[in-house]
């Protein structure tokens, strides 16, 4: 292959992130904002995000936390609970401010504790989201103690999404955070309807990474790195230009001091250098060519949102990623700290 040396793209899009709140948000909105033209943001707060006004009230503090005159956009969602109502879709679609709702199963993941613990009985409040074109956004992992850890997912298909896409045909959903090769072939052979994000560190580890050495906690996320086999599973759908798998980096920050403990949290911050990251994946597959589609455009049209028309360059000018971020008042413990990147971006074009 022959070596390039740049990248140019139509300005990318996250369609998973995790802000948070508070003075944590104000030191993680700037990394997204710096490359993302669009997010959408995740709804898993201590309390979640339930309500369209909760989720206008987020959006207004992710605005006012952003770097002055960026133009970047929060896709705001909304948490599904076992109380959600119908009313409560339709207002979300009449703001225009909620764009999808997430199903967190009840315990799956960090902060999903008020999740969902029966998912047939919302089969109302998903009608309404298939009636007001909202997407079900999912965290696809079984919550039964008796799975493996590893298997959660692949059972999370055949236990509850196939199911759903008979019980609910035409609500667009997407598997979040995709991270087997049974994912892959389910949304493969799919309708239409259904879609997958892909992170950056399922895309460049498996789960040797978690444990080189000793015990790394923070290559620790949920659903968990996985063999060698879904990991390039994943790169090959990520790479191949298939419109229904798209960027979504689940950079998800924990203070340090939760993550490198006894019982530390799920999740990998990696906003600091996530197009820099997609890149690397894409060039060692040799498809540098495809990763525009993958990072800028086939999320926009599954959502029916217009494609940006702004651009990104970034740049082969290797830097060391530092040890540690400012979180609040902690600190962050970035993907590949004190590791060195080869991609950088150089400018961003505001929309
Ligand atoms: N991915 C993670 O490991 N953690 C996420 C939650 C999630 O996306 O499941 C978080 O909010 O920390
Ligand atoms: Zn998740
Ligand atoms: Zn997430």
């Amino acid at each position: 292959m022959t070596q390039r040396d740049d990248i140019d793209l139509i300005r990318p899009d996250d369609w998973h992130l995790h802000l948070r709140d508070g003075a944590a948000l104000a030191d993680v909105v700037g990394w997204s904002a710096r490359q993302f033209a669009r997010a959408i943001i995740m709804p898993n707060l201590k309390p979640p995000v339930v309500t369209t006004a909760q989720a206008l009230a987020y959006r207004e503090r992710i605005r006012a936390a952003l770097p002055e005159d960026s133009d970047f956009q929060p896709l705001m969602t909304l948490y599904l609970t076992d109380h959600s109502t119908p009313d409560e879709i339709m207002r979300a679609r009449e703001s225009g401010a909620v764009v999808a709702c997430k199903l967190y199963p009840a315990g799956a993941t960090t902060n999903s504790d008020s999740g969902v613990t029966d998912i047939p009985r919302l089969t109302p409040v998903l009608e309404a989201m298939r009636a007001a074109g909202l997407p079900l956004l999912v965290h696809g992992e079984v919550t039964d103690e008796t799975v493996d850890l590893f298997d959660r997912e692949p059972v999370f298909i055949e236990r509850v999404l196939r199911p759903l896409l008979t019980a609910v045909p035409g609500l667009k959903i997407v598997m979040e955070h995709v991270t087997t090769a049974e994912a892959v072939n389910f949304v493969r052979s799919g309708p239409e309807t259904l879609a997958a994000t892909i992170t950056a560190h399922h895309l460049l580890y498996n789960r040797n990474a978690l444990f080189a050495g000793g015990l790394r906690p923070h290559y620790y996320c949920l659903p968990v790195l996985k063999r060698e086999r879904h990991r390039l599973a994943l790169v090959e759908a990520a790479t191949s230009g298939h419109r229904r798998f798209f960027l979504g980096t689940d950079s998800a920050p924990h203070a340090l001091e939760t993550k490198e403990c006894g019982c530390g949290c799920a999740g990998i911050f990696t906003a600091h250098a996530a197009l820099e990251l997609y890149a690397e994946v894409f060039e060692q597959a040799d498809a540098l060519d495809r990763l525009e589609g993958f990072a800028s455009l086939h999320g926009a049209d599954f959502y029916g949102l217009p494609r940006n028309t702004t651009r990104i360059h970034l740049r082969r000018d290797p830097w060391t990623v530092p040890e540690r971020y400012r979180f609040g008042d902690s600190e962050v413990v970035p993907l590949r700290a004190g590791g060195v990147m080869r991609w950088r971006v150089v400018s961003a074009s505001q929309n």
